[in-house]
Formats: structure tokens, sequence, C-alpha cells
């Protein structure tokens, strides 16, 4: 085994205990509240912001209103529409102006972080508490070969892509039907 296949196997052992630490009630809740909800707002900063890009793209294969904040073309947040935060820290300065802003026109804003007491955290209606480190980790005991918030970043990715089997399995809908939806002009 090379040195990178060995990096490659612990990181699938760092993911595999965090699926363990992931609550089943919390993401249940998530995907009940895909399904209820108008809208659908996904917004993080870097890598974080990344995991939510490819979030929304799968949403918007299952036929959901989806949008990533920022894009040039995404539509306006109303009255009960989500807004769902991927944030390590829970205290990226533009993600803790974008709550605050949704919170006054009416959204419901639920935050993906390490951090529940974050000031992101506490602003939030609802928290999705990840395992893992943020990028920060001199005040983390939690442990990862991992530079920065990559553990983080992964379980988001895959954290979102378990909620996207959970709401397929609950409609019923299944990849041929999604490929209905994918791009075809790429
Ligand atoms: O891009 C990032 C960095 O590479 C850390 O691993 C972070 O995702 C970005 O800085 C946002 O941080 P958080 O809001 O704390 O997730």
């Amino acid at each position: 085994m090379t040195q990178t296949t060995h990096y490659f196997k612990s990181i699938l052992d760092e993911l595999s205990r965090a699926a363990d630490l992931l609550s089943e009630e919390q993401a249940e809740k998530l995907v009940k509240q895909l399904i209820a909800t108008n809208k659908i707002f996904v917004a993080g900063a870097g890598r974080s912001g990344l995991m939510g890009k490819s979030f929304v793209m799968r949403m918007m294969h299952m036929g959901l209103d989806a949008y990533v904040v920022g894009e040039t073309v995404t539509a306006n947040l109303e009255q009960d529409d989500i807004l769902i935060i991927a944030s390590g820290s829970g205290e990226t300065k533009s993600l803790v102006s974008m709550a605050e802003k949704a919170k006054s026109l009416g959204g419901k804003v639920i935050a993906v972080t390490i951090n529940a007491d974050s000031t992101i955290g506490k602003l939030a209606d609802q928290v999705i508490k990840m395992p893992g480190s943020p990028k920060d980790q001199s005040e983390n005991a939690y442990e990862t070969i991992q530079p920065m918030g990559s553990l983080f970043e992964q379980t988001l990715l895959l954290f979102f892509d378990a909620v996207i089997l959970r709401y397929m399995e609950k409609k019923g809908l299944d990849s041929d039907t999604m490929y209905g939806k994918h791009a075809n002009l790429e």
C-alpha cells in the first residue's frame, strides 16, 4: 500500500466514525422540510460552499426549487422559504449577515455546522450538528489527520448525498427520472 492509499483509508475511517455521530432525527426533519417547503436556498463559503452547490444540483434533479445563494441567476427568498447555511465554524461573516437577512424576510434558517453555539448556530431556527474539526483546530479536540476543515467538508458532502437518497426513497425517484432533468447542453 502506498502512503497515499494509506491516507485514503484513514480518511474513510474518519468518515465512518463521523457517520456514527450524525443525528437521524435531525436528518429526517430536514428531509420533511425539503418536502414541505416552497423554495430552498443553500449558502456556504469556500469548500463548504462547493458541497452546498452539489446538494443544490441534486435537489434540482429531484425537481425541487433550489438555489445557490450568490449565483447570478437566483430567485428571491420569501416568507417560510428555507436557507440552509453550511459552515463548519458557524462564524463566517458573510454568512452571519445572510442568516440575519433571511430571518428578517421571514425565512427559516437551518445551520449545518460543527458548532451549534456559534453565531450562525444561535441565529438558526434549526441546527444540524456535524462532527469534525473546524478550520481553526486550536480549540477543538476532535481528532483528524486532515488539514483545516476537510473532514467537515467531506462529511457535509456525504450527509447531503444521504439526504438526497432519503428524499428519493420517500418520493419514489430514481436515477433515470433525475437524469431527465440533467443539463443536456453540456
Ligand atoms: O474553504 C474553506 C477552507 O478551505 C477550510 O477547509 C472553508 O470551507 C471556508 O473558509 C468556509 O468556512 P466555514 O464557514 O467555517 O465552513
